[in-house]
């Protein structure tokens, strides 16, 4: 483990009357897997969404890398070196699996046919292709490369997502509930892919609901309640003591 590449201080985010993030801090370690959980509406998406971007902080901040991103739009906290997944995989289902690789690294905001036509773009072409492959074989999608990827099944679609992200070459990548409605067999390979990312370099930020299959691949594990943390916990004994913690039932159970 390295030292903190993402953090948030008293973060603060409002909607109308209702605080869905209500001061929460939370700190991620290079090279771990951070898993936040808890119940339906504690605030896991939109403390997300204020970390990429997605939505505007009304207050706290946000550092990656110890430079401040709080509130920088999509695309420039993407610059950053910070990718994000999504429940619903963002692909172009009448494109291939690979072209859709090879238009992961379109800037949010940026039209596909734009970005295509870059010379930036076609100058690197070889190369990303080659990454781009690289990275099928990595997922176990390689035998897939020439199928639309609207054919693929749900847990395909997730790795494909997560192969479009790792096109991007990020250093932490924020997944919305990468193994949901994935088969478990599917969804421990999807982790364990997840897990050897570490090794590369990479961070990971994930909610996930399906904590029986997720639990043992986590370094670090906060829980969320009401926009706030309840408790946090690292390494196997402080997840341990979390997962055991009164607290944490009754959470569970009142939702
Ligand atoms: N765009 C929005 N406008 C108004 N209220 C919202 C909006 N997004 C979220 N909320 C509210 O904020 C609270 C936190 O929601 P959020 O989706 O962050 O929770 P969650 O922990 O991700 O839940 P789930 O596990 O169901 O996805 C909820 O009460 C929700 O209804």
């Amino acid at each position: 483990m390295g030292g903190t590449i993402l953090r948030t201080e008293n973060l603060v985010k409002t909607f109308g009357g209702l605080r869905a993030v209500d001061g929460v801090s939370i700190k991620v370690d290079e090279r771990t897997l951070t898993l936040i959980i808890g119940p339906n509406g504690s605030g896991k998406s939109t403390l997300i969404n204020v970390i990429t971007g997605f939505l505007k902080a009304d207050s706290g901040r946000v550092l990656f890398k110890g430079e401040d991103i709080t509130n920088m739009p999509p695309n420039e906290v993407y610059r950053q070196g910070i990718v994000r997944t999504f429940q619903t995989p963002q692909l172009l289902k009448s494109l291939t699996v690979l072209e859709n690789m090879l238009i992961a690294n379109v800037h949010p905001g940026e039209g596909v046919i734009s970005a295509l036509r870059k010379s930036q773009w076609l100058e690197t072409e070889e190369e990303y292709v080659e990454r781009a492959w690289e990275l099928l074989k990595f997922l176990k999608l390689d035998h897939l490369w020439d199928r639309p990827a609207g054919s693929l099944s749900g847990g395909q679609m997730k790795l494909l997502e997560i192969g479009r992200a790792l096109m991007t070459e990020p250093e932490l990548i924020v997944m919305d509930e990468p193994v949901a409605g994935v088969a478990p067999s599917l969804a421990h390979d999807i982790l364990q892919k997840l897990v050897s990312l570490k090794e590369q370099g990479i961070t990971v930020l994930l909610i996930e609901h399906r904590l029986d299959i997720v639990l043992g691949y986590v370094d670090h594990l906060y829980v969320m309640f009401n926009g706030k943390v309840l408790t946090e916990g690292k390494g196997r004994v402080g997840i341990e003591r979390v997962v055991n913690d009164p607290r944490v039932a009754e959470i569970y159970m009142g939702g």
